[in-house]
């Protein structure tokens, strides 16, 4: 049986799960978001970008990890600029950074039970969502494994099951796929297509055929702003034969970019 967690109990009041308006974000000293305009709701939207768009900036503000420099963020109503006490929104997120840390003497199923007491997620039900959650990135049979034994795909995966542990209402997966072998990345998809029916799901990826597989719409970064959004049929349709790319939607990608960069 699934976990209920107590944020899909709670009452929605937002019109839409992330809401950036001229939002900008700092790394470092250099604003890496920089006038964003964005709206995203149910759905799984891929996040593209040449590298030092701003995906890994963007995520972190959306996860709540950096504060903004500037404009306004709401996630799942909340206004993450101007809130001090993030831990009850904290609860409805999920995710998942491009490097993470962990302990390597504990296990998966441990790594994992520990992110959800993290999430403040009730004590009953940790033991059946962690297992929900290995499950479903399939690494059951790996769950009491040392996470320093694990190849690099597994921990990847251990990471995808840590950040699903609470059934978020908005996940954001940085470059998820990085590592995974053909089969998982297939399985992967599914996996994605089945949260984002009933939750707003990011996923930032260089992989543009799981784009094309998997999402139902694409967010599109270049130097920190907003260059396009819309579903991967129509990035397709955007691209031509004189534009750099293996498949219709590479085609896509670079059309749009082009074009952007031209008109800058
Ligand atoms: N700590 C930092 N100090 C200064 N600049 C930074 C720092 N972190 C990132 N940047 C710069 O901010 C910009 C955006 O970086 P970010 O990692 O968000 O891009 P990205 O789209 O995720 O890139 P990639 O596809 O390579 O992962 C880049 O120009 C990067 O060099």
């Amino acid at each position: 049986m699934r976990a209920v967690s107590a944020t899909e109990t709670a009452p929605d009041t937002y019109a839409w799960a992330v809401r950036a308006g001229d939002l900008r974000v700092r790394a470092g000293r250099h604003l890496a978001v920089d006038g964003l305009d964005l709206t995203l709701d149910t759905g799984v939207h891929g996040l593209l970008g040449p590298n030092g768009a701003g995906k890994t900036t963007l995520m972190r503000a959306l996860a709540t990890v950096v504060k903004p420099a500037g404009g306004t963020l709401t996630v799942l109503g909340a206004d993450v600029a101007g809130r001090r006490d993030l831990r009850m929104l904290r609860r409805g997120l999920g995710y998942l950074p491009q490097h993470f840390g962990f302990y390597p003497r504990f296990t998966v199923r441990e790594f994992v039970e520990y992110m959800a007491w993290l999430k403040e997620m009730p004590k009953s039900v940790i033991p059946g969502a962690v297992q929900r959650a290995v499950e479903r990135v399939g690494l059951a049979d790996r769950a009491d494994t040392k996470m320093k034994t694990l190849s690099g795909g597994m921990v990847r995966r251990a990471g995808i099951a840590q950040a699903i542990v609470n059934d978020p209402r908005v996940l954001l997966l940085d470059e998820p796929t990085v590592g995974l072998d053909p089969e998982q990345r297939m399985e992967f998809r599914d996996l994605l297509r089945g949260i984002g029916v009933d939750a707003c799901v990011l996923v930032s990826t260089h992989l543009v055929e799981d784009v094309a597989a998997a999402c139902t719409d694409v967010v599109l970064l270049d130097q920190g702003r907003l260059v396009w959004q819309g579903t991967p049929e129509q990035l397709s349709a955007r691209g031509g034969v004189e534009n750099a790319g293996d498949s219709a939607i590479e085609r896509g990608y670079s059309a749009v970019l082009r074009a952007y960069r031209s008109a800058a």
